[in-house]
């Protein structure tokens, strides 16, 4: 405890000492007993807009502010992107232990992690069919790590360990199963922890708002912003947001904060599969956000069933940008088809249900069939699919409730029985999804007179014009 505290207090003098201003109405707490490790606290009533703290764009912990951009060249940062080059930047700066610029901020960051990539067998086979368990990424990971990153370490070994005369040798090391350890590490820091640095000088892309493009956030620089990442999340908890200046990083209360509350960053809107994924925890909070995915192969594996796959189709739909590796389901309150299940799911089947004819003619004009209007064989071909879809997980939503343990709450429970307990709660989130989607279209072809009697026939206002297909962004991979 003492140790805990004292990292932090040290942290903090070192932060105000790299020219951070922070507010005395804020502390860092010890979160531990809530599974929380450490988060940002008021003291007293903050008002809304009220500057928490203010961070020097000198204090981020970033490739731009290492003293490794001094010495290798641009290209090189640039040829391995913003997440391998602040890997390496602060790879550089674990090594360099006490000597680092950033050595107090570092030692209050965590060293163990609850993120997917450290699970267990076990532990994932808890998560039974989820989606998540494909996105993980730990191959890919150390195939980066070995293919573009040991590469640069050994080209520039001389600067990296200090002119050391080990230093080719240290290289070579640096394969050894710890370093590796300590690279998985780090990504996982920076895949919880990093910002997006917005540049000093502002940008002409952005939105009214402020906001850039998913893609042009893809290519901003990461940083570590020590403090601002110093703030849990709790989907609509959320009461601070930072804001970027010429010189200094602002953290401000977004509304009235009240003495004894938890100041709260947004994290986004993460399902918590991906929550999980990312960050190593869950909350209720996000299962507003909760999604399954229905993947290709099982879309490909009932349409071949049913005899309807056909390779023609599929690649007129991929020319319009319908087929995907998999479609998403989202949470909706209340749950409806329209705003729940993936357009593209809905257009993908209804363009392999259509008659050769009315496909040939939808297509001489680049159009699709409409995703809102569902003809009753979509319904019932959906239907099957979802019902495919549960039978992937291997237990029921009812065997799950039934087992459903309430005496001990998930964060007080050891690491195991917490892991466990999370993933199935991700598992049930996503069982609930299916079976919400199930009924609904249950009820609809109910509606529509029971299965197969009425379809629809498609129409010149029964399809869409090219690019009509309001896109949802499907979570992040
Ligand atoms: C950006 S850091 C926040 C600071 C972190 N609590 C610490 O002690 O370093 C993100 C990590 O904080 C933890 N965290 C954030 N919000 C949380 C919450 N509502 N409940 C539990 N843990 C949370 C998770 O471990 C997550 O990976």
């Amino acid at each position: 405890m003492a140790d805990f505290d004292g990292a932090s207090q040290t942290f903090l003098a070192w932060l105000q000492q790299s020219g951070a201003q922070i507010s005395p109405k804020i502390k860092l707490e010890d979160l531990r007993h809530a599974q929380a490790g450490r988060g940002v606290v008021a003291t007293q009533d903050i008002a809304e807009h009220e500057v928490l703290f203010r961070i020097p764009r000198t204090a981020i912990l970033s490739v731009e502010n290492s003293i490794l951009s001094t010495e290798i060249p641009a290209t090189t940062f640039e040829s391995m992107g913003p997440w391998l080059s602040l890997i390496f930047v602060m790879l550089y700066e674990y090594l360099n232990g006490d000597a680092s610029n950033w050595a107090s901020y570092l030692s209050v960051l965590p060293t163990e992690f609850n993120t997917l990539m450290f699970w267990s067998e076990d532990e994932l086979a808890e998560l039974q069919a989820s989606a998540v368990r494909n996105k993980i990424g730990k191959e890919e990971a150390d195939e980066m790590f070995m293919e573009q990153l040991l590469p640069v370490i050994k080209e520039f070994a001389g600067m990296f360990f200090a002119g050391d005369e080990r230093a080719q040798q240290k290289a070579e090391e640096m394969r050894d199963e710890c370093n590796v350890t300590l690279m998985h590490n780090i990504a996982s820091l920076i895949m919880a922890y990093a910002f997006d640095v917005e540049p000093a000088s502002p940008r002409k892309d952005v939105d009214e708002d402020g906001f850039a493009e998913e893609e042009e956030d893809e290519a901003l620089p990461k940083g570590m912003i020590p403090l601002a990442d110093m703030l849990n999340a709790d989907a609509d908890r959320n009461n601070a947001r930072l804001f970027y200046d010429n010189k200094y990083l602002d953290m401000k209360a977004l509304k009235p904060i009240k003495a004894g509350e938890e100041i709260f960053n947004d994290y986004g809107p993460l399902p918590r599969s991906d929550l999980l994924r990312r960050y190593g925890y869950i909350t209720d909070n996000y299962a507003q956000y909760d999604v399954v995915e229905i993947s290709m192969d099982l879309v490909t594996d009932m349409t071949t069933a049913a005899g309807i796959h056909s390779e023609e189709r599929l690649e007129y739909l991929e020319e319009q940008e319908i087929t995907d590796t998999g479609y998403d389901i989202f949470a909706s309150t209340p749950f409806t088809i329209q705003e729940s299940l993936s357009p593209e799911l809905i257009i993908l089947v209804e363009s392999l249900l259509l008659p050769q004819e009315e496909f040939e003619r939808l297509k001489s004009k680049g159009k699709l069939p409409k995703p809102e209007k569902i003809t009753s064989k979509g319904a019932e071909f959906l239907h099957k699919l979802i019902q495919a879809r549960s039978a992937q997980y291997t237990t029921t939503l009812e065997e799950d409730a039934k087992s459903m343990n309430a005496a001990l709450p998930v964060r007080l429970a050891p690491t195991k029985e917490r892991r466990y307990a999370m993933a199935k709660a991700v598992r049930i989130g996503e069982k609930q999804l299916l079976k919400q989607a199930e009924d609904a279209l249950a009820e609809l072809m109910a509606r529509e007179g029971g299965p197969s009697k009425r379809q629809r026939a498609v129409d010149d206002e029964g399809d869409v014009e090219m690019g009509g297909v309001e896109k949802k962004p499907r979570t992040s991979t």
